[in-house]
């Protein structure tokens, strides 16, 4: 082999990538600290806290929404080795994102958390690590906390992987306890990067971001050859060229390098600003001597859930969609399409991978990039066949077709959920309120169960892990995957004021459960909207039919107060009077709805009705 520096020398053979895997809260930006600092990259002075976690909503939310990659120096056996790290996300909306990085790396580490065994995540992002043929480092973390329990989980994931107790190494992220022979382990267990040094270089892009000063920033994953900068690169797929500005290393800042070889992590700046230039799962090659054939890309994700997102200020539209397509680029979940609602105005229909993602990009949109936005309540895909046999893909309540419906069908997830087996109950009884089916159930160990269930998506996605949680004081874990689809007997809920239906406030809801969310819906916008000089009917409706009724009471001028005394007559007719009035009132009447209703009507969290409505008094009262 050709000497280090010398034209023809790869670090390939010293190469390792690998990316750390685990459920939620399980330790790995922590660990991934550890690393930082035990390689010297990282110093005292600047360490902090979750350090690869860039963004201020993962610092203040304390989990990780973004892949991070690093490379890290370590030495073993008197050998320098280049490890490339890969920091990823453990909630179940963001596995999309973890696929994506385990198709940069050779080996996964599986971080199980020693006081809480294995977890649903744990085995999800196992099963996948594993489709993708990598090498797994089982590691039980936080074995410096006195209610870690080692051998018992270790048992537990010897027994799942098939592998000895032995092999399964102890750490710690806070004390660095055996995070240097995990790299040590990292080092001999995971096998250096195949492909061809020598061959035309092909790069997979697996993440991009856009930066406002230096436009795209690509981080890609070398597979063959070598791309040096100032030779004109080709996006395969797109079929464009471009000339790279910069190429580096990410250590843990950006650290610009002359070339990148085959098996390395880096980055590439070309300075195009045109978000669409930039796909993620595209092949990057060399346009003087390019390859024949791109990488195996990524399959788009398939979005779970569907919402509108509408600028409160409806000036903010054009800005809107630049900050989605700017996001999109960071998050190529997200989907979007132009909407209009009558009761919003001019919006996108967006399409995320959970309610968490979707928090997330309301949140990206408002904080990054100034944003006020109202969001409609969230709601999955229907396919509705007709009787006229034209058949609709609703993504949007307000878009359920009119006129007899043959048959609807609403997406199925497969969930796996793991508990201790005294709730088992609970949980039975929780998935069946739910419509679920029941599968198989499976032992872990003496005291832990996972049960397996068919549900639908649109019981699961909104508030069934809450429930889950408290119904098994917080110890159950849930994971899900699209499993098909089934009929279902769905009905479309319209909400009306005044006799009009406002679009945003439709929702497709199970039969069985529309009355309750038509009281729900009405009980919460009498509470929300003002009173005014007529009284508003709030309706809900399932196509002609009324299923629940409020009034908005009108306010009623006092036009006795002047009337001291006198006779009744007087006062009567006074009252004639004004109840004519209002007939007037009402049959002119157009209902103001102030936006703060709106917000709160359709949030799904726990928005506090009374503070949202004692709000919208004191703003109605001050005009
Ligand atoms: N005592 C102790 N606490 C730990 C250890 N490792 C992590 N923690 C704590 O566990 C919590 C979760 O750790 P994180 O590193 O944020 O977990 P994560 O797996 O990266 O979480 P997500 O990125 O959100 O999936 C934090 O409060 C850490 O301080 C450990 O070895 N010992």
């Amino acid at each position: 082999m050709a000497e280090k520096n010398q034209p023809g020398f790869t670090r390939q053979p010293f190469i390792r990538n690998f990316c750390i895997i685990a459920h939620i809260d399980h330790g790995k930006s922590t660990v991934a600290d550890r690393i930082l600092q035990l390689s010297g990259i990282v110093g005292q002075r600047e360490m902090h806290d979750r350090f690869l976690d860039r963004m201020d909503i993962e610092q203040e939310r304390g989990i990780t929404i973004k892949s991070q990659a690093v490379r890290v120096p370590w030495v073993f056996d008197g050998q320098e080795y280049t490890l490339g790290m890969i920091d990823t996300p453990g909630h179940v909306d963001f596995s999309y994102e973890v696929s994506r990085s385990l198709a940069a790396c050779e080996g996964a580490v599986l971080l199980v958390d020693a006081t809480q065994g294995i977890e649903a995540q744990t085995l999800s992002n196992l099963y996948m690590a594993i489709d993708h043929d990598l090498a797994i480092i089982p590691v039980l973390n936080k074995i410096d906390l006195p209610s870690a329990e080692p051998d018992k989980h270790a048992a537990e994931i010897a027994g799942l992987l098939g592998v000895d107790e032995s092999e399964i190494l102890r750490v710690s992220g806070k004390t660095g306890e055996g995070v240097s022979e995990l790299l040590d382990r990292i080092v001999t267990d995971i096998p250096a990067p195949e492909g061809d040094p020598e061959g035309p270089a092909r790069a997979l892009i697996f993440d991009s971001v856009y930066d406002s000063y230096r436009g795209i920033v690509t981080y890609i994953r070398m597979i063959d050859g070598t791309l040096r900068s100032r030779r004109k690169i080709r996006m395969m797929g797109l079929g464009t060229v471009h000339d790279p500005i910069e190429l580096g290393v990410i250590s843990p800042d950006m650290e610009p390098a002359g070339q990148l070889c085959a098996g390395e992590v880096g980055y590439i700046i070309t300075g195009v600003k045109d978000v669409s230039q930039s796909k993620v799962g595209d092949t990057i090659t060399e346009e003087s001597s390019p390859a024949s054939e791109p990488l195996p890309g990524y399959h788009d994700p398939r979005p779970m859930v569907y919402a509108g997102l509408f600028p409160i200020d409806n000036a903010q539209f054009p800005d809107l969609r630049d900050a989605l397509d700017k996001l999109k680029l960071n998050d190529a979940a997200l989907v979007y399409e132009p909407e209009t609602s009558v009761a919003l105005g001019f919006g996108f229909r967006c399409g995320f991978l959970g309610l968490l993602h979707m928090e997330i990009v309301s949140e990206r949109l408002s904080r990054e990039f100034g944003l006020d936005l109202i969001s409609t309540a969230p709601s999955v895909t229907y396919d509705v066949e007709m009787e006229d046999r034209s058949d609709h893909h609703v993504t949007n309540p307000s878009e359920f077709p009119e006129g007899k419906v043959r048959r609807v069908t609403e997406p199925m997830v497969a969930a796996d959920i793991i508990l201790p087996k005294e709730f088992i109950g609970p949980v039975m009884e929780l998935c069946q309120e739910r419509r679920g089916q029941m599968g198989t159930m499976e032992y872990l160990s003496p005291e832990r169960v996972e049960m397996h269930y068919r549900l639908p998506l649109a019981e699961i996605v909104f508030d069934f892990f809450d429930q889950l949680k408290s119904r098994t004081k917080g110890y159950a874990s849930l994971d899900y995957h699209e499993d098909g689809e089934q009929d279902a007997d769905l009905v479309k809920v319209d909400i009306l004021i005044q006799g009009e239906p406002v679009d945003a406030f439709s929702a497709i809801v199970h039969r069985d459960k529309a009355y309750a969310y038509g009281v729900m819906m009405t009980k919460k916008l009498r509470e929300l909207i003002p009173r005014q000089q007529f009284e508003i009917p709030v309706q809900a409706a399932i196509g002609a039919r009324i299923i629940a009724r409020e009034n908005i009471r009108a306010l009623r001028k006092d036009v006795l107060a002047k009337c001291y005394g006198g006779d009744i007559t007087r006062k009567r007719k006074l009252l004639e009077k004004q109840k004519a009035g209002k007939k007037r009132m009402k049959m002119l009447g157009h209902v103001e709805v102030p936006q703060e209703a709106f917000v709160a009507a359709l949030a799904t969290g726990n928005t506090n009705d009374r503070d949202t409505r004692d709000k919208i008094r004191a703003a109605e009262k001050a005009k």
